[in-house]
């Protein structure tokens, strides 16, 4: 039996499984691994048992990737399985800041016990008329799997999108519509836009990317939308930005002591991803991932360790190391299994930035005396006998 924790709500209606041979647990020192969202977890203390954490959904700045790595902790994420249901909200503000639909929504609800509200509504919309969005220029920030929809459908929708990502994947430009064009520089891709849209990972480079100076930028009655992370943005540059009319509508997904007080702004409760599809999706193909891994060692979406896959394990013995990416690494471990005489049919190692994965299978188990001594290798963080 493996024993799996859940924390967050991962779905609405709590459907989660796993099915033969899993069980849910309500103490996380029993779990094998652990199945979130957005709960932060720095400053967690994150018991020995915890082999993997799959968070369903992409950003993992909530996740100390690096320091579980060293503990030989696998951390997935679910890359694409919630970017329609960001774009889809996206389009909805580039709509909601463009054509007074709140504004004139509220009217009519202040209204309401007017008898003449029929024919007073056609006197009070000159009030609330908007912009089309065909013919308006936007920039995409971060062309990845939110980014790259969103800008393929500003380019259906008639807009002249700017798109920028230094770091953009080959998958992604290949899935870019032509309309796109892309800009080498962040200030260019500002430089006199209608809109601008923001689709990066918080990271060291990416905090505060959007201050005065990107702002200062902007046409006249700009439209800013972060529906990234709130630490994409400066805040206190946004909230001067609308104050003094320098942009005219701010749509965020963050509702922090900040934004909540900005005015001519729109604020969702953290819902980009908020749809039954993109939470089943995310679902699945997190669990799919901690299947693998704990039942095969295979490693897919990992945010702190290489893509890794030997198949199912069907040999005698399977057993994986998670260890530094240093030299002689290789050379070690199958010394030790030299001296144990076993006879390895397969192995693989694959390295990505601070870290490793060798995993083998064996004609016969490893004794524990073989483990423990793999266990003892310099810059190994953990062994793990997945059968
Ligand atoms: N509001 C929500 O509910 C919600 C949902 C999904 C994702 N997100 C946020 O949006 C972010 C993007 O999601 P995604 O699924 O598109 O992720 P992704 O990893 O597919 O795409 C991110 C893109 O940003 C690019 N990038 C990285 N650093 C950059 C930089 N300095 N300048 C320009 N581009 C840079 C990358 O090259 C990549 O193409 C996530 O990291 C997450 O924080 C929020
Ligand atoms: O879990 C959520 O609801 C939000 C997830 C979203 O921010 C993400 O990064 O994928």
């Amino acid at each position: 039996m493996r024993y799996i924790k859940t924390i967050d709500d991962i779905t609405k209606d709590g459907q989660v499984t796993f099915g033969d041979g899993y069980e849910f647990v309500t103490e996380v020192e029993k779990a094998d691994a652990i199945l979130m969202r957005s709960t932060d977890l720095h400053g967690y203390e994150l018991p020995e048992s915890i082999r993997a954490i799959a968070r369903c959904g992409a950003g993992v700045n909530n996740i100390p990737i690096e320091e579980y790595a060293k503990k030989g902790v696998v951390v997935f994420n679910s890359p694409g399985a919630n970017s329609n249901a960001v774009k889809e909200l996206v389009l909805a503000m580039l709509v909601l800041s463009s054509r007074g639909v709140v504004q004139s929504m509220n009217w009519v609800r202040e209204n309401a016990a007017d008898p003449d509200i029929f024919v007073n509504a056609e006197k009070a919309k000159k009030a609330f008329v908007g912009r089309e969005l065909k013919g308006k220029s936007i920039a995409v920030i971060g062309l990845g799997n939110v980014g790259s929809k969103v800008a393929n459908a500003c380019a259906d929708l008639g807009m002249d999108v700017y798109g920028y990502d230094p770091f953009i994947s080959v998958e992604h430009a290949w899935a870019l519509s032509q309309k796109v064009q892309r800009v080498s520089t962040l200030e260019d891709a500002c430089r006199d836009r209608d809109y601008l849209t923001l689709h990066v990972p918080s990271k060291a480079d990416t905090i505060h990317m959007i201050g005065e100076e990107q702002l200062n930028l902007l046409a006249p009655d700009a439209v800013l939308i972060n529906y990234s992370r709130e630490t994409i943005v400066d805040e206190d540059a946004v909230d001067a930005a609308l104050r003094a009319g320098r942009i005219a509508w701010f749509a965020t997904d963050f509702a922090t002591q900040k934004t909540v007080l900005m005015p001519n702004t729109f604020i969702t409760t953290h819902s980009g991803a908020g749809t039954g599809e993109a939470e089943a999706n995310c679902a699945d193909m997190a669990i799919s991932e901690l299947k693998d891994y704990l039942e095969n060692g295979n490693i897919a979406n990992s945010v702190n360790y290489p893509p890794c896959s030997m198949g199912k394990a069907r040999a005698a013995s399977r057993v994986a190391c998670l260890h530094a990416n240093v030299p002689n690494m290789i050379g070690q471990i199958t010394a030790v299994l030299a001296r144990d005489n076993a006879n390895v049919q397969r192995m693989t190692n694959e390295s990505a930035g601070e870290n490793a994965y060798t995993m083998f299978d064996t004609d016969e188990h490893l004794d524990d005396e073989t483990i423990e001594a793999l266990k003892q290798i310099p810059s190994i963080y953990r062994v793990r006998v997945i059968k």
